[in-house]
Order: structure tokens, then sequence, then C-alpha cells
């Protein structure tokens, strides 16, 4: 992988086709490899909307998960780096893009009820974040949109993206200023105005499987501290509701750690 300065050498390498998404911090393109047509995803992020240390964690944090998957596609759960550009006014990003795929959201959505299918995809969510922590890398905004599935394989496959917000983390940071979904934000933020990497990213598992399992109902955490949304989600096995439970604790030194939700059933 390289560093390129000159947008002549991108446009050289890479085929931009339609537009995939326009996220709070720039666009992203599907596009292709001129060499090999390899599928990519591009994404161009304006450096006038972006911190520079945000700017400058997004590529470094990809670079990390990029350095231990050789950048190629294989078991590596986030999607990797392939090559990224610092050019004018923008960073453009060329990412792995799997197809066909698309995002936990709109997957959930489209297969209400399909229960088992989701608890598989849990377990790769879970596995990915636990990969990401042992690389001391805090992504800070794991939601239904952040997850890519790759639906043409047997087993469904999840992938995470959208590494903008993310950080590397020291395991006793305390985090003052809050990055991520507000409405998903961890109760102790709005007690005590901080955070930490690995209680965070628990209690955002949770918030993932309960809209996974609940197709009505999104997650907001005043409503559910105000108890007006609740673990007893009907229909749901006891195993699940105590996987909720663990993640959902409202005091963060009493939620699982990653590794005990591995471990769970
Ligand atoms: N590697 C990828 N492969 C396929 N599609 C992707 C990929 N990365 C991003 N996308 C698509 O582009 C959309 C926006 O991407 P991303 O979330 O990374 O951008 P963002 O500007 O940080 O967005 P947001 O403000 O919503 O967090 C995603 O919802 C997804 O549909």
């Amino acid at each position: 992988m390289c560093v390129y300065v000159c947008t002549a050498e991108f446009e050289a390498r890479y085929q931009e086709l339609t537009r995939l998404g326009v996220g709070g911090f720039g666009s992203v393109f599907a596009g292709f490899r001129k060499n090999d047509y390899l599928p990519v995803a591009i994404k161009h992020i304006p450096k006038k909307n972006v911190v520079l240390s945000l700017l400058c964690s997004e590529v470094a944090v990809m670079l990390a998960i990029s350095a231990g998957t050789n950048g190629s596609v294989g078991m590596s759960l986030p999607v990797t780096l392939l090559d990224w550009y610092d050019v004018h006014q923008e960073l453009i990003l060329v990412l792995e893009r799997p197809v066909p795929c698309e995002d936990l959201y709109k997957y959930c959505k489209e297969r209400g009820g399909s229960i088992e299918e989701k608890e598989i995809i849990l377990k790769q969510v879970v596995d990915a974040t636990k990969y990401l922590e042992d690389k001391c890398i805090f992504h800070r905004d794991i939601k239904l949109e952040n997850i890519l599935i790759e639906t043409s394989l047997d087993v469904p496959r999840a992938r995470l993206i959208d590494f903008g917000l993310s950080c590397f983390f020291k395991k006793k940071s305390v985090y003052t200023v809050f990055y991520g979904t507000p409405k998903h934000a961890p109760p102790e933020w709005g007690h005590f105005g901080t955070y930490k990497a690995g209680p965070t990213t628990v209690w955002q598992l949770g918030v993932l499987l309960f809209e996974a399992l609940n197709n009505e109902a999104s997650f907001e955490t005043q409503r559910f501290l105000k108890k007006k949304l609740t673990t007893n989600i009907k229909g749901l096995s006891e195993n699940c509701q105590d996987f909720l439970r663990k993640c959902l604790a409202i005091v963060p030194e009493e939620r699982s750690t990653l590794e005990e939700l591995q471990n769970l059933p």
C-alpha cells in the first residue's frame, strides 16, 4: 500500500462508479481497481469537514487493521484499507468492497424475525470488536448501519465499516468528549460526562442486538433509563435476554467484557 499525493495517480488505478452513501464527513462511491477489476469502495473525506486528529486516526486505525491481514480479502471482519491518497483538499480512502452486501439495518428490516441468522451475525460482530480491542482500537460507533453483511456466502458474514470516529485506546483511558451516535451513548456519559472504551463497546453491542431483534423499536438510552424500553423482548430465549442484560447494565463495571460475551452460549 502506498500514499499518493496526486489525483491522476488515483484515477489511473481506480474507476469510480455510483455513489453508495453520503455520511456526516464525506461521500462513498462504488468502484473497481482497473488492473484486476477488484470491487472497491472509495471514500472521499474533505479535510475541512473533519478535525485533523480524527482524519489521521481513521487512516492510522485502518492501516493497523489492514497490517494484520496483508490488505487482502480474507477472514478479517473489518473491511481493509487497500490504498489512500492525500490530495489537495481531501483524503481518499480505497477500501475493500464485499459484493454483494447490504448494511445490517436493511438486512434486519428485510428479514424481520430471522433470529438464528442474527445470532450468527452478532457472534461475528462480537469477535470483530474483540479483534479490534486486541489491537487497542476503539471503534466508537458500532451500530446496524456500520456493519455490512456479505450475503453471497452460505453463512452470511459481517464486516465492520466506518472508522471515522475511531481511535487507539489504553485500557485506563477515560474520554470526556463524546463521538458517536448520541442516542446510543452509554448511561455514564449522561451521568458523569465520561466513558471508557471497553464498556462503551459492550453497551453498543447491546444496543445493536436490541435493534436487530426489535424490528419496530429503535433504541434510545434516555428511554431505556426511564424504563420505557426493556430487555424483556417477546419471544426471546433466556440466553438472549441474559446476553442483552449483560451488555445493557447501567453501571459500566457491571457490564460483561468482550471476552465474557464471547464465552456466553
Ligand atoms: N467498504 C465498503 N463497502 C461497501 N459499502 C460501503 C463501504 N464503506 C462504506 N460503504 C457505504 O457507504 C456508506 C457511508 O460510509 P461511511 O459510514 O464509512 O461514511 P461516513 O461519511 O463516515 O458516514 P456516517 O456519517 O454515516 O458515519 C455506508 O453506509 C455504506 O452503505
